[in-house]
């Protein structure tokens, strides 16, 4: 096909682009019927024939909070770009509940279905206030200048003060974010994610850089969201995973090395001489 015909192809006019069709998975509720939320099963990635994720299962419950560990390198960023749809698996599978096959949907249309993700460095806009932050974040399913020449409705203004409330920012609603602290930053942006109810949150590294108190408030933070969201958390600093874990996933070499309370974790001699005897 020539270069005009190509050109012609992509404008015609019942051309529909695969990021415009609708995903009618994505609008039946997750099927947790078997207690899992995500299903990461054999998945194996690799980068120039060095194997970053090595046949790596992990399984997430509905609600759960999750910690996940090990050493630099071990594959823990991998395996969230994995989920997200960022990084396409070598072979393995991953679903979303029990029904939804996440490595056959775009990237965008995972972080709008339902799987938000909290990268390590905050990028909230500096230049609006913390509500106009939140208030924009409601702006997936319409466009950002639909959300800003549009009054909020009743509903959405009552989720925004809920939010606020969540993560602590209710005095702080008509601040500029640029003059948050850090930690404020953070959490502003957890509730920018939480303001799309996502079933399932992914946070790298939500402490590095925080203060002892924003520590504690993101401790406090984090395991108030587990029940109505599933919570990964990905993290070095030992004493914060030890203030939130239940359940903590060691990672090396791109597979789970051990499985347990903290505890069982901080004990097993694999992961002593992996990771925590360094
Ligand atoms: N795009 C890439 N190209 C080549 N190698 C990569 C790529 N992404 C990751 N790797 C390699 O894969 C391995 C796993 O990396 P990954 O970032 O997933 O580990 P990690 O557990 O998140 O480490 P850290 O704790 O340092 O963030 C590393 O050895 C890394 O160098």
């Amino acid at each position: 096909m020539n270069a005009v015909n190509q050109l012609r192809q992509t404008f015609r006019r019942d051309q529909v682009f695969d990021f415009l069709l609708p995903r009618p998975e994505f609008d039946l509720p997750v099927d947790v019927s078997h207690g899992p939320i995500l299903y990461v099963e054999g998945v194996s990635v690799s980068f120039d024939g060095f194997k970053a994720l090595n046949d790596l299962n992990l399984y997430i419950d509905d609600g759960e909070l999750r910690c996940i560990i090990g050493p630099n390198g071990a594959g823990k960023t991998t395996m969230m770009d994995v989920i997200t749809g960022k990084t396409r698996p070598d072979t393995g599978s991953v679903y979303f509940g029990q029904r939804i096959d996440l490595l056959r949907q775009p990237e965008h249309v995972i972080a709008r279905g339902g799987i938000g993700r909290k990268f390590q460095k905050p990028t909230v806009f500096e230049a609006l206030s913390v509500f106009d932050n939140l208030e924009l974040a409601t702006a997936s399913n319409k466009s950002v200048w639909y959300t800003l020449t549009h009054a909020l409705t009743g509903t959405q203004r009552d989720r925004i003060d809920e939010v606020l409330e969540l993560i602590g920012l209710a005095d702080q609603r008509r601040q500029l974010a640029g003059a948050l602290s850090h930690g404020q930053k953070q959490w502003l942006e957890i509730g920018m994610l939480l303001m799309q109810n996502p079933r399932v949150l992914l946070v790298d590294e939500p402490v590095a850089g925080m203060t002892g108190e924003e520590v504690e408030h993101t401790a406090a933070l984090l395991t108030s969201l587990a029940g109505r969201h599933s919570v990964i958390v990905v993290e070095h600093d030992m004493a914060f995973v030890r203030s939130i874990a239940r359940k903590v996933t060691v990672l090396h070499q791109g597979s789970v090395l051990a499985e347990g309370t903290m505890d069982q974790v901080q004990n097993d001699p694999r992961v002593i001489e992996v990771y925590l005897g360094e």
